[in-house]
């Protein structure tokens, strides 16, 4: 699996007219497992963490790199390499029927139409949406829609893919659908999840509170240092 590293990574926002607020303290993590769970309360950072891996937000100091790859210096090849699939599928899904959707995801990869049509089709079918193919985005259940977006990161073929609440909108017997299609993909995955079932299968979990890392370990000792943080806090 790729090394996901940070070192003293931070990120402070501006606070307008009061300085900055630091919503990641520095982190420093190497991370070589092939599934890595991020769980944690509501606005403790979790988010804040999985964007910094894609460079969709930036370290205000210290440095994150992919596979060596620094994600400020070098963000064109790290994006290639860390897919980003959001909570909201909507924020993904822009284009009228499924397929279509898929082939924007193809656009810079395979430059010619027919092909790209070809390939859209299988990356349909292999994720169980080939009956949808020429059916509107807004015609699918909110979990083949996750799945959709889930597909459209998959047709790039990252090494690293980063899901950031994925199951969070979703019923039980999507969050186990999408849960298992997660769960078997061969990538490197970055699991933000709120389900601590999806956290359980995980090889190693993460527990983030107030802006940092405050368990980092195995899923059960994860739960368990999570469960007892909510019950202490009420
Ligand atoms: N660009 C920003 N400017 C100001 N504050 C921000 C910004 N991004 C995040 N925050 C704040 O930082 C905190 C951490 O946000 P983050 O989205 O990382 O939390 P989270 O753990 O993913 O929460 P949730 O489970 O609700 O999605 C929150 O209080 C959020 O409001």
């Amino acid at each position: 699996m790729p090394t996901i590293q940070l070192d003293a990574a931070a990120v402070r926002v501006p606070l307008p007219g009061r300085g900055e607020r630091e919503i990641l303290a520095p982190t420093t993590l190497t991370l070589t497992e092939h599934r890595i769970g991020v769980i944690g309360a509501n606005g403790s950072g979790k988010s804040t963490l999985a964007r910094l891996l894609n460079g969709l937000v930036r370290p205000s100091s210290g440095r994150v790199s992919i596979g060596g790859r620094d994600v400020v210096r070098e963000g064109a090849a790290v994006r290639r390499m860390v897919g980003f699939c959001f909570t909201d599928p909507a924020a993904q899904l822009v284009m009228p029927t499924c397929v279509e959707d898929i082939e924007l995801s193809l656009r810079r990869t395979v430059k010619d139409s027919a092909a790209r049509r070809e390939r859209a089709l299988g990356v349909l079918a292999a994720n169980g949406l080939a009956d949808h193919a020429h059916d509107s985005v807004h015609s699918l259940s909110g979990g083949q829609r996750q799945l959709l977006a889930l597909a459209g990161v998959l047709a790039l073929d990252p090494t690293i893919v980063v899901a950031d609440e994925p199951t969070t909108l979703l019923d039980r017997a999507n969050t186990r659908r999408v849960g298992d299609t997660l769960f078997g993909l061969d990538q490197q995955l970055v699991l933000v999840t709120h389900d601590l079932e999806l956290a359980a299968r995980c090889d190693r979990v993460l527990v983030v509170d107030s802006s940092r890392v405050v368990f980092d370990g195995s899923p059960r000792g994860a739960v368990a240092h999570y469960t007892d943080m909510v019950d202490v806090d009420g």
